[in-house]
C-alpha cells in the first residue's frame, strides 16, 4: 500500500449498490497526459454532436468523434455514426487502458468540451449496440472537471473530480441503475477531452 498517496485504491467501489465504479486516479504521467491532450486536440476528426430530441435537430457546442476496430455503426439520441479506424495513438491509449483495467475494448467515443460552459446532461450508456454490462473506461485529459452519478430510483448522488490523465471504470449493472453527467461549471476556462472505451457487439 502506498502510504503517501491519500487516494483510495482503484479497487474501491464509489457506488454504494447496484453497480461498480472504480477511480484509478492518474494512470498517465504528466508528460504522457500533456502529449495525448495536445495530440488529440489537434488530430482527432472532431465534429459537432447532433441529436434529434422531440423531433428537433439539436447541434451541440461540444464536439465528438467515434473510432473503432471496424466501421461500427453506433446509434445514440437517434443519430447513427460510423466508426473511423483507430489511429496509432488511440490504439496505444486503448492498449495501456486494457493493461491497467484487465478489460478489453473495441471502440471509443471522444468528447471535446471547449470550456466549462459545455457539459453532458444526465444519461446512462445502455444503448443496445453496447455489450450488456460491458465495462466502460473513461479517460480524461485537460482541465479537471466534476463528474456525478445519480441513482435512478432513490436519487443518491455521488460526485468526484476527473483529473488530467486519469481513468474511471464503470462496470457491471452501473448503466442499468445509475445516470451520470458532466455538469457545466464557471470554474473551467480551458478544454477537456474525454475518451470512453467501449465494447460494441458485432451482429
Ligand atoms: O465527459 C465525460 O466525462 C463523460 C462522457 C460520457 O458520459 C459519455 O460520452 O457517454
Ligand atoms: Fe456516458
Amino acid at each position: 500500500m502506498d502510504l503517501f498517496n491519500n487516494q483510495p485504491p482503484a479497487s474501491f467501489n464509489l457506488l454504494p449498490k447496484e453497480g461498480t465504479v472504480n477511480y484509478y486516479g492518474k494512470v498517465f504521467s504528466k508528460a504522457e497526459a500533456d502529449f495525448f491532450y495536445r495530440h488529440l486536440l489537434e488530430n482527432i476528426v472532431w465534429e459537432n454532436d447532433q441529436a434529434v430530441i422531440f423531433g428537433k435537430l439539436i447541434v451541440t457546442k461540444r464536439k465528438v468523434a467515434w473510432y473503432g476496430e471496424r466501421p461500427f455503426e453506433y446509434t445514440y439520441s437517434n443519430i447513427t455514426k460510423t466508426a473511423l479506424p483507430w489511429t496509432p495513438e488511440l490504439l496505444q491509449l486503448k492498449q495501456q487502458i486494457e493493461l491497467v483495467s484487465g478489460e478489453t475494448f473495441n471502440s471509443c467515443l471522444l468528447n471535446l468540451y471547449h470550456n466549462g460552459c459545455e457539459g453532458m446532461a444526465w444519461h446512462s450508456d445502455g444503448e443496445k449496440d453496447l455489450k450488456k454490462n460491458g465495462a466502460i473506461a473513461s479517460v480524461s485529459f485537460g482541465v479537471e472537471r466534476k463528474f456525478s452519478f445519480k441513482h435512478k430510483v432513490d436519487k443518491t448522488n455521488i460526485s468526484l473530480y476527473l483529473e488530467h490523465g486519469s481513468l474511471l471504470m464503470m462496470k457491471g449493472t452501473t448503466q442499468t441503475h445509475w445516470l451520470h453527467r458532466l455538469p457545466p461549471t464557471k470554474k473551467a476556462h480551458t478544454p477537456r477531452i474525454n475518451l470512453t472505451f467501449r465494447t460494441i457487439v458485432e451482429v
